[in-house]
């Protein structure tokens, strides 16, 4: 379980997300949805305890992020929405380095290694240097680097953007696999259809403030039946 408890974070007294309470529950893929600037990095930051949080608390599987941090940083996997970290190593020494850091055995390692770099199509990048690698190169191996110590918690900052159709189909049969596989998948998105196809559940963030958080199709009861996302999404963003 992830939770957010009246969660609000303000830089130099400009209030970027603001009273937040969500609640996200293992087996589902939940989109967190929200127009540029909504606040959605600023939440997965102060989530993944890379921001602090200056008021309210949030919680991994009941582990306090700020309190309780290692324990909490154990429990999930990130994958930031760009990536310059260890871009010295070569794509196979960061993943081995990972694999390390989470203590995975050897065996089961290679074996994830291999399934995962081949249907990410990694495989002979993984001898050249990260600094090498494309953007959409880098997400792949960051991703990798989850997969291959399978946390309870998966947390995707605008995980889509910059991989080629075919690597994002993979990403995506990867999301309900490990959501089918009984573990949380948040990720957030501007990218409407995506969330549409993909997610279980949602939240809609807007300025900082919840805007809806709810089953799909309950979503789209609420705003009448037959409209599609688009339409609530400017709606309830006020961008219409
Ligand atoms: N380091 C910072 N210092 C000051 N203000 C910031 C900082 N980072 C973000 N903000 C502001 O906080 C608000 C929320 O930004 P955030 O990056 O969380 O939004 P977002 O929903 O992730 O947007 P995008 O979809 O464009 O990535 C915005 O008004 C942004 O300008």
């Amino acid at each position: 379980m992830l939770e957010l408890h009246n969660v609000t974070k303000r830089y130099a007294g400009k209030t970027a997300v603001h009273n937040l309470d969500l609640r996200v529950t293992p087996g589902k893929i939940f989109g967190f949805l929200g127009p540029n600037g909504a606040g959605k990095s600023t939440t997965i930051k102060m989530i993944t305890g890379i921001l602090p949080v200056d008021e309210g608390s949030i919680s991994i599987n009941g582990k306090d992020i700020e309190k309780d941090a290692l324990e909490a940083k154990r429990q999930f996997g990130y994958v930031p929405d760009t990536s310059d970290s260890f871009l010295r190593l070569k794509g196979r020494e960061y993943l081995e380095f990972i694999a390390d850091v989470y203590d995975v055995p050897e065996e089961v390692r290679e074996e994830r290694l291999a399934r995962y770099a081949s249907l990410l199509q990694l495989n002979e990048a993984l001898e050249d240097k990260l600094h090498t690698y494309s953007h959409g190169m880098r997400q792949k191996v960051v991703l990798l680097g989850v997969l291959i110590h399978q946390p309870d918690v998966w947390i995707l900052d605008e995980p889509l953007t910059g991989l080629d159709p075919k690597s994002a189909n993979a990403l995506k049969e990867l999301m309900r696999e490990q959501a089918d596989a009984g573990k949380i998948v948040f990720f957030s998105s501007h990218v409407l259809e995506v969330v549409e196809q993909l997610c279980d559940e949602v939240a809609i963030i807007d300025e900082g403030s919840l805007r809806f958080q709810g089953e799909m199709s309950d979503m789209r009861q609420e705003f009448q039946e037959g409209r599609n996302l688009e339409s609530l999404f400017l709606e309830l963003t006020n961008d219409a």
